[in-house]
């Protein structure tokens, strides 16, 4: 992924999501997006897939330009966003066989690639649950499977482990290393730092919609004065001031 010098404003808001944002992913990475709330994090993974326009600056993903290739990015890369996109009233299982339908994985492969990834996901006995049944860690794990089910490259999650337990969130970081491994790219972003730490190679903190610094989580904790940890250098960073 490939950002530089990105710039949005939202109409009418009062501040500037991004002013300027320039930063580099490498493939085949686990990478963080991280910042303060209103950072611009949920901007930036917008651009990339197409939802929002940048007034201007470049964006690329897999060596295609957001702005005009978003029809070729959609089948290669993989959107977990951080609402969940799920209908309450389908099951589980009828959820995912749409998704796969909208990504025109073939009816005869679907149902078998729904019914591994439910098992995988720890789903399967919910399968035939509608998700307004669910549990806030069960819709969580749903919905990433939904962001995957067409084996995107490149996989970008918007806190994809928020106000799930530790077995869900165990689970999800297991499953995201796995994918990783298999050589897909991963980009997500997290309030969690100490998660981050785990399993970013890379990590880019932002804030006030500009980058403040760049690099694996132990060249960050090294170079920032006093810091033993991600949480240490992001607060460095980004002061204590609580954000609106
Ligand atoms: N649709 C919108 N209309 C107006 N302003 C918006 C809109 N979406 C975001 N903003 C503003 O843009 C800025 C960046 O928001 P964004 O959601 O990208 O931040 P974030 O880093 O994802 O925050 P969080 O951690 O709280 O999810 C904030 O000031 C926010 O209020």
């Amino acid at each position: 992924m490939q950002i530089e010098n990105l710039r949005k404003h939202y109409p009418g808001a009062e501040n500037t999501a991004l002013q300027g944002l320039s930063l580099n992913f490498k493939k085949g990475i686990i990478a963080g997006l991280l910042g303060p709330n209103g950072a611009g994090k949920t901007t930036t993974i917008s651009i990339i897939c197409g939802l929002v326009k940048a007034d201007s600056g470049l964006a690329k993903v897999l060596e295609l330009d957001c702005s005009n290739d978003i029809i070729e990015i959609k089948k290669k890369i993989g959107v977990v966003p951080q609402q969940f996109a799920l209908y309450p009233q389908l099951t589980g299982k009828e959820n995912l066989e749409y998704v796969g339908r909208l990504y025109n994985i073939p009816s005869k492969s679907l149902k078998g690639k729904v019914s591994e990834m439910l098992a995988h996901f720890g789903l399967e006995k919910h399968a035939n649950k509608r998700v307004s049944q669910y549990s806030g860690g069960m819709k969580r794990r749903a919905n990433i499977i939904a962001g995957l089910l067409h084996n995107p490259e490149l996989l970008i999650l918007d806190e994809p482990t928020a106000g799930v337990d530790v077995q869900s969130r165990n689970m999800i970081l297991d499953f995201l290393k796995q994918y990783n491994v298999q050589g897909n790219t991963i980009i997500y972003t997290s309030h969690l730092l100490e998660e981050a730490e785990k399993i970013c190679d890379d990590v880019a903190i932002i804030d006030e919609g500009k980058l403040i610094a760049q690099a694996s989580p132990k060249q960050l904790i090294a170079s920032a004065e006093g810091c033993n940890s991600l949480e240490d250098v992001f607060l460095f960073y980004t002061g204590r001031t609580v954000r609106e």
